[in-house]
């Protein structure tokens, strides 16, 4: 754990006084301590807060493992509501200490079922300080693999005012560039699922502005008629109160836990991604409305990366300022940004002064491809002092045992003034600009944003108008200029900016091919259906049930949106715009069903009503299912669900039986009451869908989900995949014991030797063994 070069490198920009320095270093060679929180929100929030504070933390305090006493977890002093924590112990002692290695089966399996999520501490910070509400329209920009989406998620979803399960008015949608972390992302996110959620599949940098459609409100345009390309006069942009840019950068803030860093280190790495970081930024500033914030946010302690974008960013987009936000999070230590730093132009460390001096060093021949740009440096005195990079907040290793951060909170200074229309965008608006001139105007916005020094990513070309693509900007661009800084027509100014969109970076696939997403008429028989075996009392947004097939029939997955969602997908392009997903799955078509047939050949149950309930999306759904539809039921019932895939009728306690028997087959809410006595400890209420068929019933959790629960409920796992897993465990061990006894090898023995909800296997009930079952149940 050396290297000279970062050693070197660190001391020169004085991010920490000499004194101090070699406890930072020393802390960087530490292992960095586990940390996790609580998913807020939620309705079990409180019981496993309750669950770790006063079950788990006293147990594991007194733990003496190898002649060593092992520290309980303990709160992060500054996560809100005690709901973030860490604890510090090797594998070793996860996998041997019988106390922690139950903590650790509960963390594992409270993670599957997305109530809680592990992350580094100082990441849980950038979403702290995006203070997101649920009527605002945020956006992820570099979003995978969504530990902060998840946050951000919680956030938009807790309002005082509602219930958990209630549907927000705003939106999220969480962008990366990288398509296969984008499914990481929608894994990530589909723990807490949203009807106001979105997945994009972008280059953050060249983002382009999504269309709201028509808007009765015109006051965000200053004027009645705003033309925009390919779209109707008056369309609304979707700008965003809340965005989060956690750009890629070098990491090196993470040297604790990826210790490869110490051997790799240089300081190249973060001078090339200073570019597109503050591409990034600047396109965030760009789509942000008035009022709002954006958190800019990096894992690398390195001032290039992070005071030089937002310093650069902060002279090119003059409305915006730093928030101090220093009476937020107090019990967070941290210091502030750095008003000078010291860039390195090479591997060697050559460092410059300034950046004319580093341009006088170059051969006369490579001053123009020069790989640093002047906004490597600080601004000049008189304009440094403006900025107030002291703001900016840098979190340290040995600050309080945590990784390295960055984290900037920017904020638009002045309301939004209508533009004035420049003669040109004039002419623009009217459509009598000629072709050619259109074209001429899209030069690339970004060589003005970064200066002409911007070289070590030159600017891709503008193809797409070229190419016959529509795009959504307005004809109001009026000449470019770096300082002309005005929302709307930032926002709007995407000409020059959507060459990438359609191949973005890393993804390295070119042909995108997400099903459509087609709203269904309301009044689809099918959604009737649904609605009446669901109870779903009328005021359920019918209007927002899309479906994603070609031919836009409600065929096997409605999910559900809210209505800005609903704007979103209904007025722009998806094949320009790579939407990965729009909102949550609520219904899902029970194939088998169509088989169920009467003993005279009928089917038991119409089309229409083929669709169940499923628990994905349940907490979107339960406030609209009429409360007296929803059957109540105590923990023995759920063991007895819980225990098989399809337990039969018969073998439910009388109470729930009687209650179930008599209803019609189909999907139905069980409200399992909070009961500590009733055989098993069901701390706090909670609401499951199950599935009924003529002799048996199926509670519709996927396995990993039936395994948590059960831990959770009756203190072990009595879940089939539990029993199929002790059952290898205990062959494994014969196994091994006849080994010994004999001295000959046993035949092999399939057997998961990882943790047994981790390797449960993906099997999910609800598309497992049903039909199989099914046709059983409908011999009986
Ligand atoms: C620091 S990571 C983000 C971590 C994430 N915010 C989280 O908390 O889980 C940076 C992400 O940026 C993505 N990325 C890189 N270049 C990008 C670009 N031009 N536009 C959008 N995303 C980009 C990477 O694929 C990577 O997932």
């Amino acid at each position: 754990m050396q290297n000279a070069r970062f050693e070197k490198y660190y001391k020169t920009q004085a991010i920490v006084t000499d004194g101090e320095w070699n406890t930072l270093l020393e802390m960087c060679r530490e292992p960095l301590p586990t940390t996790f929180r609580i998913a807020a929100g939620k309705e079990n929030t409180q019981v496993l807060k309750s669950a770790v504070e006063k079950t788990y933390v006293p147990q594991l305090s007194n733990v003496i493992f190898e002649d060593e006493t092992i520290g309980p977890p303990r709160p992060l002093p500054w996560y809100p509501g005690g709901l973030g924590w860490q604890f510090n112990v090797t594998k070793k002692v996860l996998r041997k200490s019988p106390e922690f290695k139950k903590f650790h089966s509960f963390l594992v399996f409270e993670t599957d079922v997305g109530n809680i999520t592990r992350q580094e501490a100082v990441s849980m910070l950038p979403p702290l300080f995006l203070d997101v509400q649920p009527q605002h329209k945020v956006m992820d920009m570099c979003a995978a693999p969504g530990s902060k989406t998840s946050q951000l998620l919680e956030f938009l979803h807790s309002s005082p005012n509602a219930t958990a399960a209630s549907i927000p008015k705003g939106l999220l949608i969480a962008n990366d560039s990288d398509y296969k972390r984008t499914h990481l992302l929608i894994h990530q996110s589909a723990r807490l699922p949203s009807p106001a959620m979105l997945v994009t599949n972008m280059d953050a940098s060249n983002y382009p502005t999504l269309s709201l459609g028509i808007s009765d409100d015109l006051s965000f345009l200053g004027r009645k008629k705003m033309k925009m390309k390919g779209l109707p006069p008056g369309s609304e942009p979707l700008l965003f109160d809340r965005i989060l840019a956690d750009v890629p950068c070098s990491g090196d803030g993470t040297i604790r836990k990826n210790v490869g860093i110490w051997k790799t280190w240089n300081p190249m790495d973060g001078n090339g991604l200073h570019s597109l970081q503050l591409r990034i930024l600047l396109r965030a500033m760009r789509m942000l409305a008035s009022g709002g914030q954006i958190v800019y946010s990096t894992c690398s302690l390195n001032p290039v990366e992070n005071e030089a974008v937002i310093a650069e960013a902060l002279r090119t987009v003059r409305d915006f300022e730093l928030v101090d936000t220093s009476s937020q999070l107090p019990a967070l230590s941290r210091r502030p940004g750095l008003m000078t730093w010291k860039p390195a132009a090479d591997r060697s460390l050559n460092f410059f002064d300034t950046y004319e001096a580093y341009i006088e060093s170059l051969p006369e021949g490579k001053r123009e491809s020069a790989r640093l740009a002047r906004s490597h440096w600080p601004p000049p005195p008189g304009i440094l002092e403006s900025l107030h990079l002291e703001r900016c907040m840098r979190i340290y290793p040995h600050l309080q045992d945590t990784g390295g951060f960055f984290v900037a909170v920017l904020r638009r200074k002045q309301k939004y003034q209508a533009p004035t229309l420049t003669p040109r965008a004039e002419k623009r608006a009217a459509g009598t600009l000629d072709d050619e001139t259109k074209l001429s105007a899209k030069k690339p916005r970004l060589n003005n944003e970064l200066g002409e020094d911007a070289v070590s990513e030159p600017p891709e070309e503008d193809s797409s108008e070229a190419a016959g693509k529509p795009l959504y900007s307005p004809e109001v661009i009026s000449s470019n200029s770096a300082g002309d800084e005005d929302i709307v027509e930032d926002a709007y100014d995407q000409d020059a900016d959507t060459s990438t969109a359609e191949h973005p970076k890393g993804s390295g696939d070119s042909s995108f091919k997400e099903m459509p997403y087609n709203y269904i008429p309301p009044d689809d028989p099918i959604i009737t259906g649904c609605m009446t075996q669901a109870s779903l009392v009328p005021e359920f947004p019918r209007h927002n049930i899309l479906t994603r097939n070609p031919g836009g029939e409600p065929a096997r997955a409605l999910y559900l949106t809210n209505d800005l969602v609903r704007r979103v997908v209904q007025n722009n392009d998806f094949a320009r715009i790579r939407l990965m997903i729009a909102g949550t799955k609520i219904f899902q078509k029970q194939e088998g069903f169509g088989k169920l047939k009467d003993s005279k050949g009928q089917s038991y149950i119409p089309p229409a009503s083929q669709f169940r309930l499923i628990s994905d999306g349940l907490p979107a759904v339960l406030p609209f299912i009429r409360k007296d539809s929803i059957l109540e039921a105590k923990a023995d019932a759920l063991r007895v669900l819980v225990q098989d895939y399809y337990p039969l009728l018969i073998a439910l306690p009388e109470e729930f039986r009687l209650l179930l028997g008599p209803k019609p087959l189909g999907t139905y809410v069980v409200h399992f009451k909070a009961d500590v006595n009733g055989g098993g400890s069901l701390t706090c209420d909670i609401f499951l869908p199950i599935l009924k068929f003529p002799a048996s019933v199926s509670l519709m959790i996927d396995k990993k989900a039936k395994s948590a629960l059960s831990l959770r409920v009756f203190g072990e796992d009595v879940t089939t995949a539990g029993r199929e897993v002790l059952e290898k465990l205990r062959q494994k061990k014969v196994a091994s014991q006849s080994v010994a006894s004999s001295g000959v090898a046993p035949p092999a023995v399939a057997v998961d030797t990882t943790t047994d909800v981790e390797e449960g296997g993906n099997t999910k009930v609800e598309s497992g063994p049903a039909t199989t079952k099914i046709d059983t149940t409908n011999a009986e």
